[in-house]
């Protein structure tokens, strides 16, 4: 059986005295693909971030390959060299080239050699197309390439695990499917282990081998992607398939 990355357990969540994430429980075994569905506000960049050490939880559990994660700032620091995460925003340093942004922490917080990451970085911009950019600096490039870096950057720290949160959201349409190719990419080609928030139902239901569907904080489905997508079982879920022309 595949080893557990993630279980979460019972997991509640307050900005203030709101609560904002109801008694949240998944796992998540090596390889899988996990998309965090539901309408805007439901608390889907909320969990992600959670999921990350971005945001912090009131109780509940986290468990990362087995151990219970202490959420203190010290733990999530060591746990976010194994838990890459790509944004909607792309977030690259723009005083930085390229490949200066994709070298900067696997080189200071890895303390790995950099002709090794360079030769490596190399490796993956060939793979997205990007190989001729090295030398750019993020304002001469597009969002669908800067995107395309930032998840290069994320794979540079070798991550067991990829949180996307909206990734294709801020791209002109043409620019989509691009990132989401390769995005799909990891999962089939290296069977990367993700947890991915998309407005895109059609990726969604290409990639989840299990989907989430929240309202309101609440997990009201979980079930195997497929089968969401053609029986989703809550008329709620239905509600909100129709309404994104699914
Ligand atoms: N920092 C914050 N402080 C207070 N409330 C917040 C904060 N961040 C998010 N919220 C609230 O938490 C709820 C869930 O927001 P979240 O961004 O997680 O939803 P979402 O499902 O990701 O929505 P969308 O699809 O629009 O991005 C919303 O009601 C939002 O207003």
């Amino acid at each position: 059986m595949a080893e557990e990355i993630l279980k979460v357990e019972h997991l509640n969540k307050f900005y203030g005295d709101w609560q904002a994430l109801h008694d949240i429980s998944f796992d998540l075994k090596k390889g899988e693909v996990v998309t965090l569905l539901g309408p805007s506000g439901s608390g889907k960049s909320t969990l992600i971030r959670t999921l990350n050490g971005l945001e912090d939880f009131k109780d509940g559990a986290i468990y990362f390959k087995g151990e219970k994660v202490d959420p203190s700032p010290k733990t999530w620091q060591g746990l976010r060299q194994k838990i890459g995460m790509v944004f909607q925003s792309y977030d690259l340093f723009p005083n930085l080239t390229v490949m200066d942004n994709i070298l900067l922490a696997p080189t200071k917080v890895q303390n790995r050699p950099r002709e090794e990451v360079k030769k490596e970085a190399m490796e993956l911009l060939e793979r997205v197309q990007l190989a001729d950019q090295a030398d750019s600096y993020p304002r001469q490039l597009s969002g669908g390439q800067k995107q395309r870096i930032a998840i290069v950057r994320a794979l540079a720290m070798h991550p067991e695990l990829m949180l996307f949160d909206e990734v294709t959201a801020s791209l002109d349409p043409e620019m989509v499917r691009g990132v989401l190719n390769i995005v799909k990419e990891l999962s089939d080609r290296d069977h990367m282990t993700m947890i991915i928030v998309t407005h895109e139902m059609n990726f969604a239901s290409q990639i989840a081998d299990k989907v989430l569907f929240l309202e309101d904080g609440k997990i009201l489905e979980q079930t195997p992607g497929k089968q969401f997508f053609e029986h989703p079982q809550t008329e709620r879920a239905k509600e909100f398939l129709s309404s994104m022309d699914f």
